[in-house]
C-alpha cells in the first residue's frame, strides 16, 4: 500500500509510519448526515457514502452549568437549538460543493452516553437540566441503595447488567431526580414523565416531540443505565425495581442500525430518515473498524475510553472494567459486546491546567511544547482524579493530587505530568483488560481530539510498551455511526470504505524503566484514594435551596451559629 516511512522528524524518540490519505475523485455520491452531541461541543457532519473523510462539519460550544463542586448540568433546549444550528451551517456548506440537503439519505446520531434528561410527554419541556456523565451529586443515593444490598457490594448486579453502582451511570441520576425534583414527581404521579438518555431526547424531538416523537434509545447507550439486561437487551425489573424507575417512563431499546423514523420537526432536515444510533464511544470503535473480536481503540478526549471488542461474548471482568453493549447492527441479528475501561479525566485535566491554574492560554497550541521543554517530570506525579476514580478503581472517595514537588518543579514539569497521567491511566486499563482477556493487547488503535499531540502518543507508546496506532483523523465517532446510519439505508455497503490508520508510535523505552515509572504513578494513585470520606458533602438540592432562599439571612445566620454550637457540645461530650 501506500506507506510511506517518515523517520525520527527531527525528534530521535519520535518514529513513526505515515499512510496517505485518500484523494477525493469529484465523483457525487448520497450523503450521510450525522448528529454528535458531546459534552462540550456539538458537531453536524456529512459524509459521502463509501469515503471515511468528511465532506463538511461544522461545531458549537456547549454551556457547562456548576451550579456545586462537583455538579456538571447542560440545557436541553440548547442541544436541541445548536443541533439545528450546525446542521443548518453545514448544510450551506453542502450546497457551495454543488450539492443541496436532498443529498443526504439519512440520519445517523452519536453521542455523550450516561447524561440523564427527563421532560414532559404532553408539553415537552425539560423538568430540570440534564445531569451530565461526570457529574457527582448521586454520591449519597449510591450510598442508599449500596444499602438495600447484601455486603453492600457494588459489583453485586454486574453480572446482569455489566456495571458497578456509580454516580457515573444513569440509574442513580434518574433517582436523584426523582428523589429531589417536585415537578419530576408530579409528572411521574401523573403519567407524564418521560427519561432519556441525550440519544432518546434528540430522537424524540425530531420525530415530533409531544406530537408522537419516537420515544427510543439503542442499545450501546441503554446498556449505560444500569437499567438493562445485557442477555435480554431489555429492562431488566429487578434493576428497575430496585432503583424505582417506573418501565413506562423509560425508552423502547432498539438496535444500533435501523430506519427508526423520520425527521418531523419543521427544519431543514424534516423528511429525512434517521437510521442509526450510537454512544460515542461505542460509535470510535465502529470508526475504528475494531470489529473483530480481539480489536480495541482508546479514544482521549475530556475523557479517555477504552474498549475491547468481545465478539457475541459477554465477558465479564474481574478486574475493574465494565462489560458494555459495542453494538447491534439490526433488529435480527446479535448483539456485539465490549469490555471497556472508562477514564473519567484526560483531556479535561488540561483545560483545568488552563482555566483553573492558569498555566497555558490555548490547550491545542501549548501543552506539546510546554511539555516538551523538559525531558522528564522531575518525578512529579498528577492524579487528576476530580470526581473520584473510574476504572478499574472505581473510587468515588479519591480526589486529585500533584505530588512529588519540590523547589525544581516548574509549570513545564506539572504540564508533562498530566500528559502521563492519561498514559499510566491507560496502562490501568491495558493491565486490568490482559487479565480479564488473557491474551496481551498487542497494539493500540487510538482517536480523540487530544491524539493531534505528539508527545502524548510517544509517552502512551513509551508507558505501554506496545506500537500506538494513531487514526487518520481524530474523530471516529461521526464515521462509526455514519456506517451503521449508511447501512441501514443501503447507501454504505458491507465492504464500506474504512478509516486506516496514519501514525505509528513505537515504543522507546525498557521495561525496567516503564515499570518503575508505573509502580511510582500506583503509589501516587493511593495517596489519592479516601481523600472525600471525611468531607461532610452538603448536598444542596432544588428543594433546599429554595427553602434556604427564603429564609431571611439574619435568621439563616443565627441558625447556622446555633447549629455550629450545639455540633461542637456534641463533640466535646
Ligand atoms: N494538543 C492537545 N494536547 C493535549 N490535550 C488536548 C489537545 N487538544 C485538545 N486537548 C484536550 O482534549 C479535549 C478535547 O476534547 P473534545 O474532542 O473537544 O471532546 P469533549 O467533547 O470530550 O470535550 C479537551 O479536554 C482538551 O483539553
Ligand atoms: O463527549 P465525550 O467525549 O466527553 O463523551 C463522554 C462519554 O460518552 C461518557 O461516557
Amino acid at each position: 500500500s501506500d506507506v510511506k516511512h517518515i523517520g525520527d522528524n527531527g525528534n530521535q524518540r519520535k518514529i513513526f509510519l505515515r499512510t496517505t490519505m485518500p484523494v477525493r475523485d469529484g465523483a457525487k455520491r448520497p450523503l450521510v448526515g450525522v448528529i454528535d452531541d458531546g459534552t462540550k461541543t456539538v458537531r453536524f457532519v456529512i459524509y459521502e457514502a463509501e469515503r471515511s473523510d468528511e465532506l463538511v462539519s461544522y461545531q458549537m460550544d456547549k454551556t457547562e452549568v456548576q451550579p456545586q463542586e462537583g455538579w456538571s448540568e447542560q440545557d436541553p433546549l440548547e442541544i436541541m437549538h445548536h443541533i439545528k444550528l450546525c446542521a443548518e451551517n453545514a448544510i450551506d456548506q453542502l450546497v457551495e460543493l454543488g450539492y443541496t440537503k436532498d443529498d443526504i439519505v439519512t440520519l445517523g446520531i452519536t453521542n455523550q452516553r450516561e447524561t440523564t434528561i427527563a421532560w414532559d410527554k404532553y408539553t415537552g419541556e425539560p423538568l430540570h437540566a440534564a445531569i451530565a456523565w461526570n457529574d457527582i451529586r448521586t454520591d449519597s443515593t449510591v450510598d442508599a441503595i449500596l444499602a438495600k444490598i447484601p455486603d453492600r457490594n457494588k459489583n453485586y448486579f454486574k453480572n446482569i447488567c455489566g456495571l458497578p453502582i456509580s454516580p457515573y451511570f444513569s440509574a442513580l441520576k434518574m433517582r436523584w431526580l426523582k428523589d429531589n425534583v417536585k415537578a419530576i414527581r408530579r409528572a411521574s404521579r401523573d403519567k407524564r414523565l418521560l427519561f432519556g438518555t441525550v440519544d432518546t431526547w434528540i430522537v424524540w424531538n425530531l420525530t415530533g416531540g409531544p406530537q408522537g416523537g419516537l420515544h427510543i434509545t439503542d442499545v450501546s447507550n441503554a446498556s449505560r443505565t444500569l437499567l438493562m439486561n445485557l442477555e435480554t437487551l431489555n429492562w431488566d425489573p429487578i434493576l428497575c425495581r430496585l432503583f424505582g424507575i417506573h418501565r413506562d417512563t423509560l425508552p423502547q431499546i432498539r438496535s444500533s442500525s435501523e430506519i427508526y423514523g423520520t425527521v418531523k420537526d419543521g427544519s431543514l432536515l424534516d423528511g429525512i430518515r434517521i437510521s442509526g444510533i450510537l454512544g460515542n464511544q461505542q460509535a470510535a470503535l465502529v470508526g475504528q473498524n475494531c470489529m473483530q473480536a480481539g480489536q480495541a481503540k482508546n479514544t482521549y478526549r475530556s475523557g479517555c475510553f477504552l474498549l475491547y471488542n468481545t465478539g457475541t461474548r459477554r465477558v465479564k471482568s474481574t478486574h475493574g472494567l465494565i462489560t458494555t453493549v459495542a453494538y447491534k447492527l439490526g433488529p435480527d441479528v446479535p448483539a456485539v459486546y465490549a469490555l471497556e475501561g472508562s477514564i473519567a479525566v484526560a483531556g479535561g485535566a488540561m483545560k483545568f491546567l488552563r482555566d483553573n491554574l492558569r498555566l497555558m492560554q490555548d490547550v491545542a497550541a501549548d501543552t506539546e511544547h510546554i511539555a516538551a521543554q523538559v525531558f522528564s517530570t522531575g518525578d512529579v506525579y498528577f492524579v487528576p482524579a476530580f470526581s473520584g476514580l473510574y476504572a478499574p478503581y472505581w473510587r468515588k472517595d479519591a480526589r486529585g493530587i500533584i505530588c512529588g514537588l519540590t523547589a525544581f518543579t516548574t509549570k513545564n514539569h506539572i504540564i508533562r505530568a498530566a500528559l502521563e497521567a492519561v498514559c499510566f491511566q491507560t496502562r490501568d486499563i491495558l493491565e486490568a483488560m490482559n487479565k480479564d482477556c488473557g491474551m496481551p493487547l498487542s497494539k493500540l488503535h487510538v482517536d480523540g481530539r487530544m491524539t493531534s499531540n505528539d508527545l502524548l502518543m510517544q509517552l502512551q507508546a513509551d508507558l505501554i510498551g506496545i506500537p500506538v496506532l494513531r487514526a487518520q483523523a481524530w474523530d471516529m465517532s461521526t464515521l462509526g455511526v455514519a456506517l451503521v446510519a449508511g447501512g441501514a439505508a443501503g447507501v454504505w455497503g458491507a465492504e464500506a470504505a474504512r478509516a486506516t490508520h496514519s501514525d505509528t508510535f513505537l515504543p522507546t523505552t525498557t521495561d525496567d524503566d516503564r515499570d518503575a515509572r508505573y509502580t511510582k504513578w500506583k503509589m501516587a494513585v493511593q495517596r489519592s484514594l479516601g481523600w472525600a470520606t471525611n468531607k461532610k458533602s452538603f448536598t444542596m438540592t432544588e428543594e433546599r435551596y429554595k427553602l434556604l432562599a427564603s429564609i431571611p439571612a439574619t435568621l439563616y445566620l443565627i441558625g447556622s451559629f446555633t447549629m455550629l454550637v450545639v455540633s461542637k457540645m456534641l463533640n466535646n461530650s
